[in-house]
Order: structure tokens, then C-alpha cells, then sequence
């Protein structure tokens, strides 16, 4: 799909610098958000949240829209992430599974069998009404500025649920892939449909655009990536695809995988900082990019920070649209104040020539 027939004069979605930039348009800044830019590294995050369990709290209205708010108001960043996690929609449908501080989402019964697939039930809209009214209440108060709604992607869910918990090489996995296409088939099949479901509850609630995370893709082969996992991934991103809001698509380690992310039906590829962006533009075609800073460089002095920046979108002038952020999410010990410093040196650089 190309988004060049869209007329940014008669589509008022289109003002903002990052629905601009992710349709492919020039706006007047590059646009700047991150990913995990509600989280840890805000001590006002770390308040609201004591005492009271991860996953909790991504199902109190109330706390996803102050917890999602936090970052805006704070660094004044051009989109927002409505705060969630890529497991919630599993929780809503009764998986029983936790999100262990340190470690990550903790499955109690991973599915490695057809009958345990069935646990994996469609996505009804009343599973998650806290959050759906979240996302309403989000679009009220976050005004001019976009809402991000996301889901993760079927290999990503596909490897929490079949380890069982966070997986260095996702060994059972890929074990489960290779040993049985058929159910493997079947389980990722039934993953996309309610990752594709959770997306479009949260676009029909207000969302003006979507990222998919296949964080743990870049542990396939291509050709494996081709054979196993872009058709799921694919079809979620075309099941909403008519609803016209611009499909992001990030995983970590897929310089490989790029032009296929692309292809898969995104229209903007999310790239970490391991590829450098030209090339990456290289790779991905007319579509928008979205990157790359190493999360890590926030650690060091901020005139360092500042030039790497000034290299990413000198860089991004190449794309067909580029929205500035890092190749990761935020880690927890970032200084919230060089992510301000960060967003305002990303609004204000003029690139050269
Ligand atoms: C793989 C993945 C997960 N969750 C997510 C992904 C895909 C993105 C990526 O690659 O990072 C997605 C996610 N998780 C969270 C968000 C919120 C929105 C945002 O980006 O600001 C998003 C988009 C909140 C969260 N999700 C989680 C936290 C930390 C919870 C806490 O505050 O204790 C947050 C803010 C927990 C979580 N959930 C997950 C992990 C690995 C962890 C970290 C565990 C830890 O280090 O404690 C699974």
C-alpha cells in the first residue's frame, strides 16, 4: 500500500509531526517518542505504582491513563504509548500468567500441545473494557496528540507462551515449529487473531495508530521468518488495515528481516540501533522508518547523545518518513531529564544542507 494519495489538507489526523512522518509526509519537526516512555525510568511512574502488581495496573483505567500521560507531560513527546503490556490481552482471555518484576511475563501451563491451544480463546470486547475506556478517556486528555495503540506479534506472544517465560533462544519454541507446522500453524493462527482483535478494539476506542512488536523475530532465518511467522504477522496487519491509521511494525535484531517486516504489511518499520539507518532505509523501501538510538547512549555525556542524534536524522532525510526514537525501549535506570534533553534536541536540530 503506498500512502501517497492521502491529502494531509483534508485529513486533520494528519497535522501531527508523527502521523506526518509515519504516512510518509514532511512535517515541521522530526517527530520523537520512545518506546517504554512510560515506565522506570520516571520517578513519578515508580509512585504510582507501589504496591500494586504490573498486571493490575494495566487493567485500572485510571492508572494506564496516568501512567500513559506521564511521559507526555514530562518530555513533551509527539506520540503517546498507551501504557500495557504485550501479554494483557492472554490475561483478558483467562491465560494464567504474571509479569515477574526483573524477569518478565511467567506463564504457569506453556502450550506445547493441540489441546492446550484451546485455552486460547477469541478476544470479546468486554475482556477488556477497563482498558478500551482508557484508551477513550486518553484521546480526551491527550488533545492534538496521537495515541499509539499495540499488540505483540504472534512469534513474540508465541514464545512467552510456549517457554512458559522469557526465553534467551527460544529453543522449545522453534522445537515446537520444526517438529509440528501443523500446530504450530494453528497456534499462531489463533495468537493473530486476538492480537488483530486487541488492535482494533483499541483503534475503534480512539488510537490513531498501531505498533506490533515482534521484539524476539530477529531470532529467525529469513527463511524461516518466511515459512513460519510473516503470514501470522501479515494477517494481523491486514486485518486492520482498513482502518486507515499507520501500521508500525519493531522487532529487536532483524536487520535481516527488514524489507520482510516491511512487506508483511507495515507501514513503518521500526529499526534498533544494531543496522544504521541508511542502510535500513535501504532495506525497507517507501515506507517510513522509525529509530534508532541505542538505548544505551542515554547513559552517556549529553553532547555525545546529541551528535548520535544529529546523525539519526540527518539520516532519516533519506526516508519515505522518519519518527525519531530509540532501537529499544528505555532501559529503567535511564535519567528521565536526557530524555527531555533528548526531545527538545530532536525538535529544535536543524540539519544541514
Ligand atoms: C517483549 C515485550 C514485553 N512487553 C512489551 C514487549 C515488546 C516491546 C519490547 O520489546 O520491549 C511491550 C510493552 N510493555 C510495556 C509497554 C508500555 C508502553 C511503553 O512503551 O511505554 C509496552 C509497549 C510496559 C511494561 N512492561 C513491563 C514493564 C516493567 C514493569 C515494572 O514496572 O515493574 C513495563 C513498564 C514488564 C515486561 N513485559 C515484558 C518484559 C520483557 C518486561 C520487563 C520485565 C522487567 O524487566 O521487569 C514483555
Amino acid at each position: 500500500m503506498t500512502n501517497d494519495v492521502r491529502d494531509p489538507a483534508l485529513d486533520s489526523a494528519t497535522t501531527s509531526p508523527f502521523l506526518q512522518a509515519c504516512w510518509g509526509l514532511e512535517p515541521s519537526h522530526t517527530p520523537v517518542w520512545f518506546m517504554r516512555q512510560a515506565g522506570r525510568s520516571l520517578p513519578e511512574y515508580l509512585a504510582i505504582r507501589e504496591g500494586v502488581p504490573m498486571l493490575e495496573s494495566c487493567f485500572r483505567t485510571d492508572m494506564v491513563v496516568e501512567i500513559t500521560m506521564q511521559p507526555v507531560r514530562r518530555h513533551g513527546v509527539d506520540a503517546a504509548i498507551f501504557f500495557s503490556d504485550i501479554v494483557v490481552p492472554l490475561k483478558a482471555i483467562g491465560i494464567d500468567l504474571d509479569i515477574v518484576p526483573g524477569t518478565g511475563p511467567v506463564v504457569a501451563d506453556p502450550i506445547r500441545s493441540a489441546d492446550q491451544l484451546a485455552t486460547l480463546r477469541d478476544l470479546e470486547p468486554d475482556d477488556v473494557t477497563s482498558i478500551t475506556d482508557a484508551v477513550k478517556g486518553l484521546v480526551q486528555e491527550l488533545g492534538g496528540t496521537p495515541l499509539i495503540g499495540f499488540a505483540g506479534a504472534p512469534f513474540t506472544l508465541a514464545s512467552y507462551l510456549v517457554e512458559g517465560g522469557p526465553s534467551r533462544d527460544h529453543r522449545r519454541t522453534k522445537e515446537l515449529m520444526y517438529r509440528d507446522p501443523e500446530l504450530w500453524h494453528a497456534l499462531l493462527g489463533r495468537i493473530a487473531a486476538i492480537a488483530s482483535q486487541f488492535l482494533r478494539l483499541q483503534v475503534e476506542a480512539g488510537a490513531s495508530a498501531i505498533q506490533l512488536f515482534d521484539s524476539w523475530a530477529g531470532a529467525l532465518s529469513p527463511a524461516d521468518y518466511d515459512t513460519y511467522v510473516r503470514p501470522h504477522s501479515a494477517a494481523v496487519l491486514d486485518s486492520v488495515a482498513d482502518l486507515d491509521v499507520p501500521r508500525i511494525h519493531f522487532g529487536v535484531g532483524t536487520g535481516e528481516l527488514l524489507s520482510r517486516m516491511g512487506e508483511a504489511g507495515a507501514d513503518v518499520v521500526g529499526v534498533d540501533w544494531r543496522v544504521p539507518l541508511d542502510e535500513a532505509i535501504g532495506r525497507v523501501g517507501q515506507r517510513a522508518v522509525q529509530g534508532n538510538l541505542d538505548p544505551t547512549l542515554l547513559f552517556a555525556p549529553t553532547e555525545v547523545v546529541h551528535a548520535r542524534a544529529a546523525q539519526i536524522i540527518d539520516a532519516g532525510r533519506a526516508a519515505h518518513g522518519h519518527v525519531f526514537n530509540l532501537g529499544h525501549g528505555v532501559l529503567p535506570a535511564t535519567d528521565a531529564d536526557a530524555l527531555t534533553r533528548l526531545v527538545d534536541f530532536v525538535h529544535s536540530y536543524e540539519p544541514e544542507g
